[in-house]
């Protein structure tokens, strides 16, 4: 019992650990806060357009994957800069690598959204 209790308080723990994080990168990246800002177009567009459960799903899980790769992408330019803050080729490919990831996300995201919302206004 003592153990489950214990188990319990360490998920709680980590939960708010991630949820630090998460507002310190809403509080840090402008790339996060405009991400945020077309989320919100984008859920307005899901009500004025009444879109279906299958689009809100697909909209919701884009709008999810580009967020947390930029979250990514922001703790891995935090280790570089860490663990090397001087200038590095490959410190410079590693960053970029981990902006492509985003990009690569970002650019079928507005892929699913062209599909969503395209045929409502064609
Ligand atoms: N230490 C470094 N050594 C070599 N090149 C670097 C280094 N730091 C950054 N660069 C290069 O400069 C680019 C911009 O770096 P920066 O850390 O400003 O990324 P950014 O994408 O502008 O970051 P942010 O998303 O925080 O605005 C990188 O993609 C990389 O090509």
């Amino acid at each position: 019992m003592h153990n489950k209790e214990s188990l319990l308080k360490n998920r709680l723990k980590s939960v708010g650990y991630a949820f630090k994080g998460a507002v310190y990168l809403l509080k840090t990246e402008a790339s996060i806060k405009i991400q945020c800002a077309i989320a919100l177009i984008a859920t307005l567009f899901g009500f004025i357009f009444n879109i279906s459960t299958y689009e809100w799903m697909a909209q919701i899980l884009s709008i999810g994957l580009v967020m947390s790769m930029e979250g990514i992408n922001t703790s891995i330019e935090e280790i570089a800069n860490f663990i090397h803050p001087e200038q590095h080729s490959k410190i410079g490919l590693i960053k970029d690598i981990a902006a492509g990831a985003v990009f690569i996300a970002s650019v079928f995201a507005c892929i699913i959204g062209l599909i969503i919302y395209l045929p409502k206004f064609f």
